[in-house]
């Protein structure tokens, strides 16, 4: 029996366990391996960072790739927590930052890139981050809890990706770019304004052509000063500006290096036995920045090492998709087009989409996708092989079915016509021929299926439409749809849940999630106040609120502000208050010295700046019932004065408006509820972007719904007109029972209204009985509700959480 020879491993990331997975099965017994990782976690995949911030945390322990047992099953040492401090090459000996030491007969160094973080003044201030790594996840995660303002420093794919997870977040975020293109690196100019364009429609900010000269602020960072003296406000500052390659290890062990640890085709470096592959590794002057060429390197390497013939590494060509943004963006290759190439574009600026194709001589050397990707593995695979494609220009840019004669092919068809040594998975390197196998073969039905088998949509999953598409047209009828669920704890959608929580009368957020087989048994911040929410609203009489599962707006009944304080809004229904009850609000305010009274957008007044520790006094000596403007809840009710006044008035605005929120008031709903009452249709209250208006006409009410006045402004469906104001509170009791009843968790009027359409809503209340029914369910859940500022005030148990350690301490737990 032969001995197996040591292979230590430095880096326990994405490139590093691929080659190490490739090893296992070329040569299971040739070696015996110890791997150390810097970072406290088994090998995850840190592609997925991206999805994982804009879904709000969720899923962060789906994105592991290799688990705990994955390394004692293969009989691999693991060192996770331990970055390796030296090499000694002489030795061939590795040591920790922790003393442990490792002798190695082959060394691997994988120790990938960090994040370039400008050297600025202020660039050490709190606040101030990467995103390389599940701990910058998490720091953004927390301080878009506290925080509103971003800036994102880089235009680039990390920075855009960064971006639209913190504006999921909440956050308002500016993109701090040094060019005045976005993805200049990987985007021409007109793919590049397309791409700015649909991101300032989703909300993002840029600020072009910026260079940053400080950060400012005392510890924590409050905002960027730039080099033309203007300044942006932020308190977190993300830093996307490129990379560096960990090579810093390697070079102090004499191991020859530029900007990363030099290698030739075979990943040998300079000192005996000792490789280096992934980000860290520069291969013919490049260091590489995406899992594709990392992987290629990863496989040809355990070749070598496993003693199977290879020709060694010859360099990649990339091509990127920006992920999470929900726009299609491609580059693959020369995207610019230089002298002696021909530039191809087609855009159909009413479909959103862009194509253009770099020609030189015969071959495809570059493309630019924007809006429709899905020829960009077929582009891809023609830039790498260059295969002529005289003749075809026409065909490739337009997508028409080959032969056609100019008919556009649709996705199927294209994908039929693909040949099958075509790559479909970029990232894993996966040809159609092996993805068709492993449903033929290898029996995948399902995405999971084939993504265990082959790899195939396990990175990026960029590829997912195309393998999907490849299970449709192999398996037909046989394909098990996997569905998507609410997070990444559960594979069961909204309706699903609420199903089983009826029929089997389950109680209880954790009773649900162990009936129905969550995978993390205490369920995370995306499905906790999901299922509150839907127990709260099929068992009204029964359901125990769980305080523990709301975000901290709601437990502590106010809105937590950007210093820590609290902001106070009383209710004041329908916008109408008087004299004395402004004197009051006014005593109150003063005698706890409240910083800041201000109007909202909603006619209320927003006592700004108080205290958490006041919070329950200030409640008391209000006297007054929660606004509930912290909530997914009924906000306010806006009026216009009506016919009380004005002289183009044809209705009581102002007494519709209050009946209507002295009726719904504290109503829990799948997402804020706004709504608005205007007194003709000049519709001074616009009650056309509010979740469901009332607009006063001759002799009546016309009735709105779906509206939306945020990020993306949306007007009102009119679902109905009636002529009495009890009509009014039939029509909206309805609408509003069957929103909350149908809607998802976290569901705005505006999506839902899309989503399902205003046609079927119409269907839905279009019955009196029907009508009374969904009014007969809301009034069994508003008569359970109790005011609870109210509540808080006359319960010392309750006020002990706003006691400033004992807060403290609960808000840690
Ligand atoms: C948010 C985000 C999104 C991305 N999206 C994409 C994408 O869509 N497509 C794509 O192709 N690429 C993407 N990338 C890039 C991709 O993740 C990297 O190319 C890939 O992870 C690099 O693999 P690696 O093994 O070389 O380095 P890493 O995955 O970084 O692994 C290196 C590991 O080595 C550890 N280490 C470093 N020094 C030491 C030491 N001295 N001792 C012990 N351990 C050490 C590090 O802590 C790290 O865990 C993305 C990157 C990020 C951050
Ligand atoms: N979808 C994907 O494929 C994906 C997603 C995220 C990250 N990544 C990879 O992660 C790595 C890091 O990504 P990245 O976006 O940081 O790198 P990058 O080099 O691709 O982009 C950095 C961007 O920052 C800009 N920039 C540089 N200095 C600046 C300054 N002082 N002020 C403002 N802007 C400045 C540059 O113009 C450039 O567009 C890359 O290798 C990237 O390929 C890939
Ligand atoms: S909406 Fe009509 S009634 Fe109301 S204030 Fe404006 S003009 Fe007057
Ligand atoms: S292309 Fe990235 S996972 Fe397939």
């Amino acid at each position: 029996m032969t001995i197996p020879k040591k292979l230590v491993l430095v880096g326990n990331g994405m490139a590093g366990i691929r080659c190490i997975e490739h090893l296992l099965k070329l040569a299971p017994d040739a070696y015996s391996i110890t791997i150390f990782g810097a970072e406290p976690h088994p090998n995850y995949n840190r592609i997925q960072l991206s999805a994982v911030l804009a879904d709000g945390g969720a899923g962060l322990q789906d994105i592991v790739l290799n688990d705990w047992s994955w390394y004692e099953d293969n009989g691999i040492t693991l060192h996770a927590g331990h970055a390796v401090t030296s090499i000694d090459t002489a030795m061939r000996t590795v040591t920790s930052d922790q003393g442990v030491s490792a002798s190695y007969d082959v060394l691997l160094l994988a120790t990938g890139s960090r994040a370039y973080l400008l050297p600025v003044p202020g660039a050490d201030k709190e606040g101030v981050i990467g995103f390389r790594d599940i701990r910058d996840c998490r720091a953004m995660l927390e301080a878009s809890r506290t925080y509103r303002r971003a800036a994102v420093i880089g235009g680039g794919l990390l920075g855009l990706e960064a971006a639209r997870g913190l504006l999921n977040l909440g956050m308002d975020v500016t993109v701090v770019h040094n060019s005045t293109l976005l993805m200049n690196r990987q985007l021409d100019p007109a793919a590049s304004l397309m791409l700015q364009q649909e991101l300032e429609r989703q909300g993002m900010t840029f600020r072009l052509n910026a260079q940053t000269a400080e950060i400012t602020g005392r510890r924590r960072a409050s905002g960027l000063k730039f080099r033309d003296g203007g300044r942006l406000d932020a308190d977190l500052v993300v830093m996307a500006v490129g990379i560096v390659p960990n090579a810093e290890l390697a070079a102090a062990a004499g191991i020859a290096t530029r900007r990363g640890v030099i290698v030739g085709d075979e990943l040998a470096t300079s000192a005996p036995g000792v490789y280096a592959l992934g980000e860290c590794a520069e291969h013919d002057g490049i260091a590489y920045g995406l899992v594709a060429p990392l992987y290629e390197q990863g496989a040809v390497l355990a070749k070598h090492l496993a003693g199977v013939p290879t020709e060694g590494y010859k360099g990649s060509v990339t091509s990127t998709k920006l992920k999470v943004s929900g726009v299609d963006v491609f580059s693959a290759g020369d995207y610019m087009g230089g002298e002696g190439a021909r530039s191809l574009r087609w855009q159909d600026e009413v479909a959103g989409v862009y194509k253009k194709l770099v020609v030189r001589g015969d071959r495809l050397e570059g493309a630019v996708l924007f809006g429709d990707t899905s020829d960009g593995a077929m582009l891809f695979n023609l830039i790498k092989s260059g295969e002529p494609i005289a003749g075809r220009e026409k065909e490739l840019l337009l997508g028409y079915a080959p032969g056609s004669g100019g008919t556009a092919a649709s996705p199927l068809e294209r994908l039929a016509a693909m040949p099958g040594d075509e790559i479909v998975c970029g990232c894993n390197g996966v040809s159609k021929e092996a993805v068709v196998q492993a449903i033929v073969s290898g029996g995948c039905t399902s995405l999971a299926a084939i993504k265990a088998c082959t790899k195939a949509s396990a990175s990026c999953g960029g590829c997912k439409p195309l393998v999907e598409g490849l299970l449709e047209l192999t398996a037909g009828d046989a394909v098990v749809q996997v569905k998507e669920g609410i997070c990444g704890c559960t594979s069961l959608g909204r309706e699903e849940i609420v199903e089983a929580i009826a029929s089997m009368g389950l109680s209880g957020v954790r009773e649900t999630m162990h009936v129905l087989g969550w995978s993390r048994p205490e369920g995370c911040s995306k499905c906790r106040p999901a299922l509150n929410y839907y127990l709260g609203m099929l068992q009204p009489g029964s359901h125990r609120d769980e305080k523990e599962s709301r975000f901290a707006n709601e437990r502590y009944h106010a809105n937590i502000q950007k210093d820590g304080t609290f902001s106070v809004v009383p209710r004041i229904y329908g916008g109408v208050t008087s004299p004395a009850e402004l004197k009051h609000i006014a005593d109150v305010a003063e005698r706890f010295q409240v910083p800041l009274v201000k109007f909202t957008g909603g006619q209320r007044l927003d006592l700004l700046g108080v205290r958490k520790e006041d919070l329950p006094r200030m409640w008391e000596e209000l006297g007054m019932a929660s606004g509930s403007a912290y909530g997914k809840a009924l906000r306010t009710v806006k009026t216009c004065v009506g016919d009380t006044f004005c002289r183009f008035g044809t209705q009581d605005a102002m007494g519709m408006g209050i009946r209507l929120e002295k009726a719904y008031e504290r109503i829990s709903t799948p997402a804020k509820f706004k709504m608005a009452v205007s007194g003709c249709p000049r519709n001074c209250a616009e009650a056309t972007i509010k979740d469901f208006g009332v607009v006063a006409i001759d002799g009546g009410w016309e009735l709105h719904a779906g509206g939306n006045g945020g990020v993306k402004v949306r007007a009102t469906d009119l679902i109905g007109v009636v002529r009495t104001e009890e009509e009014v509170m039939e029509w909206s009791g309805a609408f509003l029972q069957y929103y909350r009843e149908t809607a998802a968790w976290g569901e705005r009027t505006a999506h839902w209204v899309e989503r399902v359409g205003i046609g079927s809503i119409r269907e839905a209340l279009a019955s009196a009985e029907e009508r009374i029914a969904l009014n007969e369910r809301l009034q069994e859940a508003l008569a359970t509700l109790e005011d609870p500022w109210q509540e808080i005030v006359g319960d010392p148990e309750l006020r002990k959480n706003f006691e400033p350690l004992a807060a403290a301490g609960r808000e840690q737990a």
